[in-house]
């Protein structure tokens, strides 16, 4: 029997805080009683009708600022970085405030880099309301913006204090992003967790049927290893690195396709290539390289990339964050539960890889 709210730690020294997971949380929330007075929540304009309410009726002895962007991944951007700003100093925010973030993996992403410069760096908060963001970019302080020459690039590491997760904020989620949240969740069970895949393998049903049940112990499980990575690596220095499968292809795909390639999406067919190299190069087996697809298109997800000429991929690549002295790294699988970081300076390698799993006809 599971109990109704679960807490787990990011273990991080003085900077430790607790994600907690439950159903129906805004309106009994832990986390409010410890915010301070002057609160900028930032939210968009699908999330902000469906839930602000409920929030702000936690908050009715505070002075709450609400900043309100535009949908979609375009909105993680220096312009809207700036107008968070002009809105921070027109209301005389001071560096005791707190900076919320309610809503997607977008919001969460900005409103992060926000609270991590304003006067240096407030307090942070994330209330995630997006599948992916509760299993994913809530947790463990990657903050960031966008750049047309690629994604996130400008941004810092810097942790919440607190993430609360509401898992009734998913019934009003469509069913692409809804997947685009359990492409990340299958990332934990490729590169660290051979049990929890299967357990997946197993629940597809119930999962896409978003059961309470099965839904909370993914996120739970996803949370608990995702906090694990971060609290042994928080700077991306080692084993962080793994949380990044599928990423160097997918963020290429979604820099060359903002408007319809989701980040969910782009990590799926990513991670499709990352497996399709690893088999090439003799290190994954086939059985291993069908069970990752096949989880993958199971859960809605594209297991195939758009087509796109070998220059654009490489362009975008090396940009990639995990580049060292200009070669791509890559994270790669090598079994299920398992994956590695390689250097692979080979084009020809990633190039094959990358055009047997793209579509034919885009
Ligand atoms: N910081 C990290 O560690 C990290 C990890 C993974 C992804 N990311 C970033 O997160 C972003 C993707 O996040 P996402 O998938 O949440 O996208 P998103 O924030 O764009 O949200 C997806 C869609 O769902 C809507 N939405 C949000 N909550 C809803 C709800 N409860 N009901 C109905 N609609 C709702 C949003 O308005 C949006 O249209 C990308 O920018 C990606 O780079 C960051
Ligand atoms: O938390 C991490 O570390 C991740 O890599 C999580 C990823 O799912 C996420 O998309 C992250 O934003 C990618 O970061 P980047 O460093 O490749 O920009
Ligand atoms: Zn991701």
């Amino acid at each position: 029997m599971q109990k109704t709210t679960q807490q787990i730690i990011v273990g991080l020294g003085e900077r430790s805080y607790a994600i907690d997971i439950g159903v129906g949380l805004l309106s009994r929330t832990p986390l409010f009683n410890v915010l301070p007075h002057q609160i900028l929540i930032i939210t968009n304009t699908v999330v902000g009708p469906l839930y602000l309410d409920q929030v702000r009726a936690q908050l009715a002895s505070h002075h709450v600022v609400v900043h309100t962007i535009d949908d979609g991944e375009s909105a993680k951007s220096l312009a809207n970085y700036g107008a968070i700003m002009d809105t921070l100093i027109q209301y005389n925010f001071n560096r005791d405030c707190a900076v919320v973030a309610l809503g997607g993996g977008v919001v969460g992403d900005l409103a992060g880099f926000v609270a991590a410069t304003y006067q240096r760096g407030v307090r942070f908060y994330q209330i995630p309301t997006t599948l992916l963001a509760q299993v994913d970019s809530s947790v463990g302080g990657k903050t960031a913006i966008n750049h047309p020459g690629g994604k996130n690039m400008v941004g810092a590491f810097y942790q919440p204090q607190g993430v609360l997760i509401d898992t009734n904020c998913l019934a009003s989620l469509n069913d692409r992003d809804y997947a685009c949240g359990l492409a990340e969740v299958v990332k934990y069970g490729v590169i660290a967790d051979a049990e929890f895949f299967a357990w997946l393998e197993a629940h597809v049903n119930q999962l896409n049927a978003r059961d309470s049940g099965a839904l909370t112990y993914a996120i739970q499980r996803s949370c608990e290893i995702k906090a694990d990575i971060v609290a042994a690596d928080e700077r991306e220095q080692s084993v962080r690195a793994l949380l990044n499968l599928g990423h160097t292809f997918g963020h290429a795909i979604e820099a060359a396709h903002y408007d319809t390639w989701k980040h969910g999406e782009a990590v799926a067919a990513g991670t499709v290539i990352a497996a399709k190299l690893m088999h090439q190069l003799g290190e994954l087996s086939a059985a291993d390289m069908a069970r990752i697809e096949a989880l993958l298109q199971a859960f809605q997800l594209p297991v195939r990339a758009p087509k796109m000429p070998l220059a654009q991929w490489q362009a975008f690549m090396q940009r990639d964050k995990k580049v060292q002295d200009g070669t791509v790294r890559l994270v790669l699988p090598t079994a299920i539960g398992a994956a590695s970081l390689r250097p692979m300076a080979d084009w020809q390698v990633i190039g094959q890889a990358i055009t047997a799993m793209s579509t034919t006809n885009d």
